[in-house]
């Protein structure tokens, strides 16, 4: 590429990957690439040729090391370079120059852009050279490398470098050599690839930025990132010299990532937003119409004053620099028209020619050319005084006989020398394939060696060798053309092959992708899944409580809410259907209310009886033990009066024995008082068995009862579940039918839009047309007065009138073309517009549709009723029959759009 002289812009077209929200909208791939080629084809057939091509699956550094390495290398001869990313918002301009802050790393990642790879290869290949030079005993090139930062916002420059913001102060400046330059703007010296991408990332901070529907983090500006490389180095030897100069060289890079096209309809840019992007769209409309004058080849004069854009890449387009365009285009059917514009954009740019030189510093070239002027000089001299050289009679400069002849001579025996050496080699190595194959193969006595003879019949048997062994090279020569032949064809289809596996494995990948989010959604099934089954339970245990007419009346509220159909008949029947479920429902709460109390009856009567046979066992126990000791206290008493009686025979009764005697009775009498009290006690416990039994027969009666109740409540039950049914499937069936209103009105309505649209679309061509008709039929008049009647010549009737006929042809002719050309450019430019429009549609009502299919599959993960499921299956092909029409609609119209752009080049267009 460092090639002085002309050099054609080159341009790269890169496809970025879909990503992750067009995969999930569905959007299909658009752009194939052919590389062996360098073809893209779009669409189905519209075929563009660039210098480069790069597919979806093309690296960071496979698209640095065909494009951009050798521009670097081409500084350090100083020749200036420019990379240039145009497309489309959120086509991978930033990413692949490597403007984005999370690609500026220190090492080189597969992510890392153009950009920080350059400055790596720049720093290095500084080492190499100053390496060389200590070996070749030179002296060591010096380096001095600045940068520069800058973006365009808003048509104002402003340096990234700097906190100021004055952007008064920054003048774009011209040179004599119309190489641009921007007074007032910092350049920072910097000695080495960390202290240059630590200046990127600063700079790329300051950066504006912005989000918008087509990209999170959208260049909101054009950015210039400028490397100057001063150099100092010794020349190459010129000639006969023996002296190196110093020369000075000085280069500049330029990596330009502009600002995204966009159409502010689509990026849903307001506000702010919106003026950037007019702002971007006018200085890009601006490049676009320098590249058009600069690709047409037809002179004239370039605006590139028209934008400060223009202005800063004079140099670069049509200048002193080697430029590369690369053209990012997204893949997506969604985004043809836009892919389509910057193709085209990109294929102009390529008929740009640049006038590339090296910039060395003038005096130190001057010095070097003197030198080499005074060292031919000298040997002129040289030639003059040896005779070699005389002036002829006419005093012009000619060469001796004698040196001509000697010349010739020299030639002469020079071309023989080489023939010699040549066959010389030839013999040589012919003799040693002789000795080898005779050796080996043919099993030949071996030939003598430097000459030597052995005999008449030897030199025969050699001679015969010797040429079965040229048959056979020959053979096995043709053999190794086949194979090499053969070899190339394998390559090209190994090459083949391993591109046809790299698409493999991308459709595999997107097909896994695909299962992924099946899995993922599966998964989510499966959650939902789990939330209906509790969703479910929580609905039976309402359906006993009241809780269920409650939720029950807020649903037929929100249904009845929910868009209006005017069927009176179905209202009606709904409403009857609810009132009975209603009704049910209260029944069925009073019978669980009544269930509940006779069961809470029959668990106290059991806790009272269990209470009574505890008490009685108590008492029991208490008057066994009070007639025990009763007895025990009469059987001491009377022991003790007896041995008293026995011990006082005869005599009254003692003092003594009266006292105890009166001592057991009171004991006894206490006792008594017990036991007394203890039957009381016993006789009421008799009476609470009786009760008892009674509540017993009760229980019993209760618990039948509460049986009985509870058949009932299952029946209810039951009933209520089928009424259910029957209002849910009158809620689907109105459902469905408000699904389908509602699809029959977004039919109307899109038709009616669309007819709207056209009409104003006709309007505005109407309007248009005759306008430019008008402006023609100025034109065309101004002419005619402009030239006046045509003078017949007084003496040639016959070439008059053929004269003037013709004259009369060529002028309705020529109007007749000016007014077809215009109105076919019209009419297709309408065309395009037209179909670009309904692009925008159907790729909107796409998402619409995935949106409700999704909706659509989360109600049928959520749903247990069978019915229920029914209808949203149905609801679900409808759906997914409407996704495949869209996507066959965007095909199609993706084919007319080419079509149309195959039979016609229009301006470029950067936004509709
Ligand atoms: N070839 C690619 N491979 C992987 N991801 C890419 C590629 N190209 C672009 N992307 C991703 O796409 C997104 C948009 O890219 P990027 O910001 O570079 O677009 P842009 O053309 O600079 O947009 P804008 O003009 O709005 O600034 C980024 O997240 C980027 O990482």
């Amino acid at each position: 590429m460092s090639a002085q002289g002309s050099s054609s812009v080159k341009v790269a077209v890169r496809v970025r990957p879909l990503n992750a929200r067009e995969r999930l909208e569905q959007n299909r791939i658009c752009a194939s690439v052919h590389s062996e080629d360098h073809e893209i084809a779009l669409g189905v057939d519209r075929l563009f040729t660039f210098d480069h091509v790069f597919d979806l699956a093309c690296n960071q550094f496979s698209i640095y090391d065909h494009c951009v390495k050798d521009l670097v290398s081409g500084l350090f001869d100083g020749f200036n370079a420019t990379v240039l990313a145009y497309g489309q918002t959120g086509s991978g301009k930033t990413y692949t120059m490597g403007t984005a802050l999370d690609t500026v790393s220190n090492d080189l990642t597969p992510e890392t852009g153009v950009i920080p790879r350059a400055i790596k290869q720049l720093f290095e290949e500084m080492l190499l050279r100053v390496e060389a030079s200590k070996d070749k005993g030179l002296p060591e090139p010096k380096f001095n490398v600045l940068v520069q930062f800058v973006e365009l916002y808003n048509e104002e420059i402003i340096d990234l470098l700097t906190q100021e913001k004055n952007p008064q102060g920054i003048r774009i400046h011209e040179d004599t050599t119309g190489s641009i330059a921007l007074k007032g703007v910092s350049q920072v010296s910097v000695a080495g690839p960390l202290e240059t991408l630590n200046t990127l990332r600063q700079g790329a901070l300051n950066r504006t930025t912005g989000s918008t529907n087509m990209n999170q983090v959208s260049s909101r500006s054009h950015a210039i990132f400028t490397v100057f490389l001063k150099q100092e180095r010794a020349s190459e030897l010129n000639g006969e010299s023996e002296t190196r100069e110093v020369e000075f060289l000085n280069a500049k890079f330029h990596f330009v990532d502009l600002a995204g096209s966009e159409r502010l309809k689509r990026t849903g840019a307001v506000g702010d937003r919106a003026k950037e992007g007019i702002a971007i769209n006018c200085g890009l409309l601006s490049l676009g119409n320098v590249i058009s004058v600069l690709g047409s080849n037809r002179g004239g004069h370039v605006p590139y004053r028209d934008s400060k854009l223009t202005r800063l890449l004079q140099d670069s387009l049509g200048g002193n620099s080697q430029t590369l365009m690369v053209a990012c285009i997204s893949p997506s059917d969604g985004d043809l028209a836009e892919t389509l514009n910057t193709l085209r954009y990109a294929n102009r740019a390529k008929n740009i020619t640049n006038k590339v030189s090296a910039n060395q510093d003038k005096s130190s070239k001057i010095i070097s050319e003197l030198r080499q002027r005074i060292l031919e000089l000298e040997a002129k001299l040289t030639d003059y005084e040896s005779g070699k050289k005389q002036f002829d009679v006419d005093g012009v400069e000619v060469n001796t006989l004698q040196y001509q002849e000697n010349m010739l001579l020299t030639s002469e025996r020079n071309q023989l020398a080489m023939r010699v050496r040549t066959l010389e080699a030839a013999n040589e190595a012919l003799r040693s394939r002789l000795v080898t194959q005779q050796m080996s193969s043919y099993n030949i006595p071996s030939l003598p060696v430097n000459g030597e003879v052995n005999g008449e019949a030897n030199e025969e048997e050699h001679t015969k060798a010797f040429q079965t062994v040229i048959e056979q090279l020959e053979r096995v020569r043709s053999q190794l053309f086949e194979s090499e032949a053969r070899c190339d064809k394998f390559e090209a289809e190994v090459k083949r092959l391993k591109e046809q596996k790299e698409m493999n494995s991308i459709i595999a990948k997107m097909a896994f992708e695909g299962d992924v989010d099946t899995d993922q959604s599966n998964a989510m099934i499966e959650t939902l899944d789990k939330a209906a089954i509790a969703e479910c339970t929580r609905y039976i245990l309402d359906l006993e409580g009241k809780s269920l007419t409650r939720n029950d009346s807020i649903e037929s509220d929100d249904y009845a809410d929910e868009g209006t159909v005017d069927d009176d008949d179905s209202s009606h029947n709904d409403d009857t259907l609810y009132e009975a479920r209603d009704a049910m429902c209260e029944d069925l709460v009073d019978l669980h209310a009544a269930i509940s109390h006779k069961e809470r009856l029959i668990a106290e009567l059991e806790t009272s009886k269990s209470e009574l046979i505890n008490m009685n066992k108590n008492i029991l126990k208490q008057l066994q033990s009070s007639h025990e000791r009763i007895e025990k206290v009469q059987a001491e008493r009377d022991r003790v009066l007896q041995n008293f009686e026995k011990a006082e025979k005869g005599g009254s009764e003692s003092a003594v024995a009266k006292k105890i005697r009166k001592e057991f009775e009171q004991k006894l009498n206490k006792l008594r008082a017990e036991q007394k009290a203890l039957q009381a006690y016993e006789n009421k416990c008799k009476t609470l068995e009786r009760q008892k039994q009674k509540d017993l027969e009760q229980i019993t009666k209760m618990k039948n009862e509460v049986k009985d109740l509870q058949t009932q409540k299952v029946k209810l039950q039951q009933n209520i579940v089928a009424e259910n049914k029957k209002v849910q499937k009158a809620l689907n069936e109105k459902r469905k039918f408000e699904a389908k209103a509602a699809t029959q009105n977004r039919k109307y309505e899109n038709k009616i839009r669309s007819l709207e649209s056209h009409g104003n679309q006709l309007e505005t061509f109407t309007k248009r047309t005759a306008e430019i008709m008008k402006q023609l039929k100025r034109e065309l008049a101004k002419q005619t007065v402009r030239r006046g009647p045509a003078t017949p010549r007084p003496n040639s009737v016959k070439n008059r009138v053929p004269l003037a006929g013709k004259s009369k042809i060529t002028g309705a002719e020529m109007w007749s073309n000016i007014e077809k050309n215009v109105t076919a450019m019209i009419n297709k430019g309408v065309l395009n517009l037209q179909l670009v429009e309904e692009l925008d549609r159907q790729v909107e009502a796409r998402k619409v549709i995935l949106n409700e299919i999704s909706q659509v599959e989360d109600m049928f993960a959520k749903s247990r009723d069978q019915n229920v499921r029914d209808v949203l299956i149905d609801e679900l092909t409808g759906k997914k029959e409407k996704l495949t029409y869209i996507q066959s609609q965007i095909h199609q119209l993706n084919s007319q759009i080419c079509d149309l752009d195959t039979n016609q080049e229009y301006p470029i267009t950067v936004c509709h």
